[in-house]
């Protein structure tokens, strides 16, 4: 069934002007982990909520449980083409752009290389669309940010109860720590948001991946004798050095004991289906699926601020043009439902902005390019853009990468049927029911860190080397990495561009917004050339790798000089050239009252108008860490305890 309604959560009232649509206390717009945690405590509060997800439930496939193979599918994913630059020539230049054929095919490669009747869609860029959002496709990674992100907004905006002491409570209240002793300083243990890490075993299995990382441990003057007890190092630790503190660390994970996916789509349903002792539903949450919210409806009087009453939706399947299986034929149809006290959007960097606008918040001059009436003049609305830039170092060892099975354990063939370890994992065994070779990060700190935190962080990977994403149905031209490639992944922390934009292509909600990161655009040196610091820093951590595994060949970026000051240039235009991302944030950000780009309050509350409030990556006025899907929990969190506050 597409919805999954509690009859008497939904009041149909013909009185007081409500026109026989449906009327809740809330409406939540998205079930990522921005709308989950709000839509999840707001019914648990007593309250009755409508949560509205233009994407499926998407339980019933196992693939959204095993976190190794957890890829973006074609039910689960919206497919977005972005832009890195403005400028042509520069966007030209990376290796993964994606184009349509003349008959209709994906060919991905860059400018140069293009076919004559390719035209260029942009840069692959996707997201979950689905029960849980983007949660329930991502690679899992959970890392808090650094305590400077949080006291940043506390800064910023004035607002006491932001701070990264008063987060850290937060985190503590919703975590399920599954690989700590009970009780360690600052972790939760009774929350519901599952985090678990490795515990060690992985490593005996994958020896040549040990070796690799010794020369980095070395190169922090840390012992590489003692690796086997760092992988264990706990990444969230408590203490006031943290963020200070490199070298390696144990990588943790939002998943279950038996490495299931935990996502935001648990949340939703675990409160869905929790029942009273006569079995009636517990709590008063009304979750729609198939339902892509086009607008906020606003109630206007003379003397007062707009105030959302409600949403309009296209019901349907697949209806919104990013997801692989639109039909343009489906337009859905139009729904109404009205909200009591507020509306709450969670629909995502990209979806947030994009129905912002629809419903005439948002800069006056691109909305009117659209006849699109204003409710509110926000120029913020979609602008200030920003993401982690990640870009693989790749080395070729002289051996390929071995991971030693298990006795009598299958062979994963990682998705492709028929995989015997999926049938194991539904047993609760096999190699997908334990954490995997990349479950540690190394931390850097580099020369150019602004605050005197680590800047950069790491995973190594064999026999592949991690570039990005682009449509895996798509012809290509990027080559295979033979056995024995070593792909250092590193991740750009607290990036300084913040000057992506996002904007209406058409005043049709089912057609995706124009995005356009602007990477490298204000602080670019200090993001380039941290980058080309971990390049040379690699190079001599790859040729330290010991016999007869190393020493490591550096084979990208492409340089063959050997004097470092030589690869330089060409190693700060490969970053620009090649970096992406995938943890696009702050197009509706957080911001001062005399801010004019500020959308938020720091309340979550949309500025200009009332009854509406944003609650997901969009609201962060610059990227949290290195990942962001836990803070985006503990914002949704956050947001819920301000909420009910207000109520
Ligand atoms: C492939 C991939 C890998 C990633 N890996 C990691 C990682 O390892 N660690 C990490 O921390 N972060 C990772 N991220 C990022 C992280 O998952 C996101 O930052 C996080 O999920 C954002 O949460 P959100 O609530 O803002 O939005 P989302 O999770 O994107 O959820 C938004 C939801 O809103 C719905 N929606 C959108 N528009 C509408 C509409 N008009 N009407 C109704 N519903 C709508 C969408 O269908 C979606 O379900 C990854 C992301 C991707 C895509």
């Amino acid at each position: 069934a597409p919805s999954t309604n509690n009859p008497r959560d939904t009041e149909t009232t013909t009185a007081g002007g409500n026109d026989g649509v449906d009327t809740y206390d809330y409406i939540v717009v998205g079930s990522g982990p921005g709308g989950a945690p709000v839509a999840s405590n707001l019914a648990k509060a007593g309250h009755s909520v409508l949560l509205l997800e233009a994407g499926d439930d998407q339980t019933a496939d196992i693939t959204t449980h095993i976190l190794h193979i957890g890829n973006p599918q074609v039910t689960n994913r919206w497919d977005f083409y972005v832009r890195h630059y403005s400028d042509d020539a520069q966007q030209l230049r990376n290796n993964h752009l994606t184009w349509k054929r003349a008959d209709g095919s994906l060919w991905v490669g860059n400018g140069s290389a293009a076919p004559a009747d390719a035209t260029l869609l942009g840069i692959y860029y996707p997201r979950g669309a689905t029960l849980g959002g983007s949660s329930v496709i991502n690679a899992a990674v959970s890392v808090l940010p650094p305590r400077s992100d949080w006291n940043f907004i506390e800064t910023l905006t004035g607002d006491g109860s932001w701070g990264a002491d008063k987060l850290r409570r937060i985190f503590q209240r919703v975590e399920k720590n599954l690989y700590l002793p009970s009780g360690t300083a600052g972790h939760g243990f009774n929350g519901y948001l599952k985090i678990n890490s490795n515990d060690g075993t992985v490593w005996d299995n994958n020896p040549q991946l040990v070796e690799t990382l010794k020369p980095m441990v070395s190169s922090v003057g840390d012992d590489p004798d003692q690796i086997l007890s760092m992988f264990k190092r706990d990444l969230n630790n408590a203490s006031p050095t943290r963020d200070q503190t490199q070298g390696l660390f144990g990588l943790p994970f939002h998943v279950n004991q038996t490495w299931g996916r935990f996502s935001a789509r648990n949340v939703v349903l675990d409160t869905l289906n929790a029942k009273k002792a006569n079995g009636s539903p517990k709590h008063r949450l009304t979750l729609k699926v198939h339902s892509l919210v086009s607008r906020v409806l606003f109630e206007t009087k003379p003397g007062k601020k707009p105030k959302a009453i409600g949403v309009e939706y296209l019901e349907g399947q697949s209806v919104y043009s990013a997801d692989p299986r639109h039909n343009p034929a489906n337009t859905g149809t139009l729904r109404r439902a009205k909200a009591r006290r507020e509306v709450i959007l969670a629909a995502g960097v990209f979806n947030t902005p994009q129905i912002l606008q629809l419903s005439g918040v948002g800069p006056a001059a691109e909305l009117s390019q659209h006849n699109i009436t204003l409710v509110a003049n926000l120029p913020g609305v979609g602008k200030h853009l920003q993401d982690n830039p990640e870009l693989p170092v790749v080395g070729l060892a002289n051996q390929p990468y071995v991971s030693i099975p298990e006795p009598g354990e299958p062979v994963c063939t990682f998705g492709f049927p028929p995989d015997p370890c999926v049938d194991a994992f539904r047993q609760g065994q096999g190699p997908y029911t334990r954490a995997g070779a990349n479950a540690h990060a190394f931390m850097l700190k580099t020369n150019h860190t602004t605050n005197g935190e680590r800047d950069i962080f790491m995973f190594g990977i064999g026999n592949f080397a991690f570039r990005g994403y682009w449509p895996l149905d798509a012809t290509s031209n990027i080559p295979f990495d033979p056995p024995g490639t070593f792909g250092l992944s590193m991740v750009k922390m607290n990036p300084q561009s913040r000057a992506g934009t996002v904007k209406l292509r058409s005043a049709d909600p089912r057609n995706t917004p124009l995005i356009n990161f602007n990477v490298f655009n204000n602080g670019a040196d200090t993001d380039l050339d941290a980058m080309a610091d971990v390049i040379s820093w690699a190079r001599r951590a790859f040729g330290n790798v010991a016999a007869p595994l190393g020493p490591i060949r550096p084979t990208e970026p492409p340089c063959s000089s050997s004097t470092p000051a030589d690869c330089r240039p060409s190693d700060k235009q490969w970053i620009k050239d090649q970096a992406f991302g995938h943890h696009g944030v702050g197009t509706c950000a957080i911001g001062r009252n005399n801010d004019p780009d500020a959308v938020l309050d720091s309340k979550f509350r949309v500025r200009g108008v009332t009854g509406l409030r944003v609650v997901d990556g969009s609201a962060f006025p610059r990227v949290p860490g290195a990942f962001p899907a836990i803070s985006t929990f503990l914002l949704g969190e956050k947001a819920s305890d301000d909420i009910l506050d207000d109520a």
